[in-house]
């Protein structure tokens, strides 16, 4: 179970006054010279929730995070963080938003306590009994100087840094990069007790399960595009079933698409219904379903498939689509198509 739903109980979106934007952009363009590193991206971060940005490397998060936050001059478009432009009131941004960089740097020659000290004096909303204790939460030691720290460490330190002050804004360039797995899950609880008291966290990560356990929303980009957003509470209601249809004696190379045959009832919740060529054990089959799975089981028990397994329709499958390029026809999320898998089980 993700961590988020553990931890809040998710209201129906209809019950709900829609959440002001905290971050939103509009046509955001940004050239290094020639080369647009971020095209035309238009995305939106709601307050309170937990967003998470995906992609390859060089897809163009960064360049992102760096136009939100003024320190990077805008090519073309808009973007707005807490109601105000950036470039122009920059320092009105960076009150209201607390900041990890990807590549933190620390003052080297500082032991810890007094970084966390520093940093506390010079953010406008500084709180430092609040980072000593993310500090102490992370087990940091914070009388050794930065210098002799290990990679790891001086990780926690950045991110008792950013945790400290109370800003409405949290943006986070991969904070779990570096750490064990055993501080990992405490970052990801850090971050959804921001959520939890209200603020709105935005972050990158190249952990698919990190993103699964937190986000609210998740947006994909690729080559500087846009190229996906995503809904978790949606992603969470698509399975995708394999099976193997025994052998009808037709042998077979081809893979059919057999969606025509779907009843009508179901069709808005199947998405896929492929048979494979036949094998030693017969045709493999994949089937995609979208929402409560209960209505279809009737007619999945009908098909007389054997070796059924059916499994959750991962973020990954979406990221591998995204990744091949398959998630340029409808950005505002939808469809989350793999590729047939070769085997029963062995999802995309
Ligand atoms: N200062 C710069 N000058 C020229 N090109 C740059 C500059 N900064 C970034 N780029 C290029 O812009 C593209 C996007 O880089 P960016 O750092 O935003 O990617 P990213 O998605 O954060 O990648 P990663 O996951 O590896 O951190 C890359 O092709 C990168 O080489």
């Amino acid at each position: 179970m993700p961590l988020s739903s553990q931890s809040r109980t998710v209201a129906s979106s209809a019950d709900l006054p829609l959440p002001a934007s905290i971050v939103a952009t509009s046509q955001l363009t940004k050239c290094y010279g020639d080369f647009e590193a971020l095209k035309q991206c238009t995305l939106d971060v709601s307050e309170g929730e937990i967003f998470g940005l995906l992609g390859p490397n060089g897809a163009g998060k960064t360049t992102l995070i760096r136009l939100l936050l003024g320190y990077l001059h805008v090519t073309s478009g808009s973007c707005r963080v807490a109601g105000f432009d950036p470039e122009e009131d920059s320092v009105a941004v960076r009150a209201r938003v607390a900041y990890l960089p990807g590549d933190a740097r620390l003052p080297r020659h500082m032991r810890g306590r007094g970084v966390l000290e520093f940093f506390s004096q010079m953010h406008p909303q500084g709180n430092l009994s609040r980072a000593l204790e993310v500090a102490e939460r992370l087990e940091l030691d914070l009388s050794r100087r930065v210098a002799f720290m290990s990679t790891g460490m001086r990780q926690k330190l950045a991110l008792a840094v950013v945790f400290g002050p109370r800003t409405p804004l949290l943006i986070l360039d991969e904070p779990t990069a570096n750490l064990d797995p055993t501080v990992r899950g405490e970052v990801l609880k850090l971050v959804l007790a921001e959520r939890e008291a209200g603020r709105t966290v935005m972050f990158s990560s190249h952990v698919l399960s990190e993103i699964e356990q937190t986000c609210d929303r998740v947006a994909f980009l690729r080559k500087g595009e846009l190229a996906r957003k995503l809904v978790m509470e949606d992603l969470f209601q698509r399975h995708r079933l394999t099976a193997w249809l025994p052998d009808t004696g037709a042998p077979t190379n081809d893979t059919d698409d057999l969606r025509n045959e779907v009843p009508e009832e179901l069709s808005s919740r199947i998405e896929r219904y492929q048979v494979g060529p036949s094998g030693p054990h017969g045709r493999n089959v994949c089937i995609d379903t979208a929402g409560d799975l209960a209505p279809t089981l009737g007619w999945i028990a009908s098909l007389n498939l054997e070796h059924v397994r059916i499994e959750p329709l991962g973020l990954h499958s979406v990221y591998e689509s995204v990744h091949l390029g398959r998630g340029d026809q409808d950005p505002d999320w939808a469809h989350a198509p793999g590729s047939m898998p070769a085997t029963p089980g062995v999802s995309s």
